[in-house]
């Protein structure tokens, strides 16, 4: 599956933290995240991952386009709902576009902890049956 990982600065402890839990999960998806949030995942874990730009410059907008095309499976965000960002639209446009494409979003650890066990038992696999 193809997962895209982001995380907002106060999250980004978080994400490496999660993303080292499961690194033995992961590993067997392709990695996709914003800017600085892929390069913290891929310090801690050596996880290969393609990074976009940093959200405030644009990644959520790539992710976002990635979803238009059909191109990521789940998205993970780790969004810190006690901070505003400059780049609140982009945010919301990338939610909006799961919603569109019915892509599997969480946004908070707590989701990502059941969505990761359910990706490991192969409940994404009606992925493959989209077109
Ligand atoms: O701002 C972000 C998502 O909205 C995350 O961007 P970075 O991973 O570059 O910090």
């Amino acid at each position: 599956m193809n997962i895209a990982l982001i995380a907002h600065d106060k999250k980004k402890t978080d994400m490496v933290n999660f993303t080292l839990a499961y690194s033995t999960i992961l590993k067997n998806h392709t990695l996709y995240a914003t800017g600085t949030t892929g390069e913290k995942i891929n310090e801690a874990t050596g996880l290969p991952i393609q990074r976009f730009e940093s959200g405030p410059l644009g990644g959520d907008q790539q992710i976002g386009a990635k979803i238009a095309t059909n191109e990521i499976d789940l998205v993970i965000f780790f969004r810190d709902p006690l901070t505003a960002q400059p780049h609140e639209p982009d945010i919301s446009a990338l939610m909006r576009l799961c919603d569109v494409y019915q892509i599997p979003l969480v946004t908070n650890l707590g989701g990502a902890e059941v969505m990761i066990r359910a990706l490991d038992a192969g409940f994404f696999e009606w992925r493959n049956l989209q077109s």
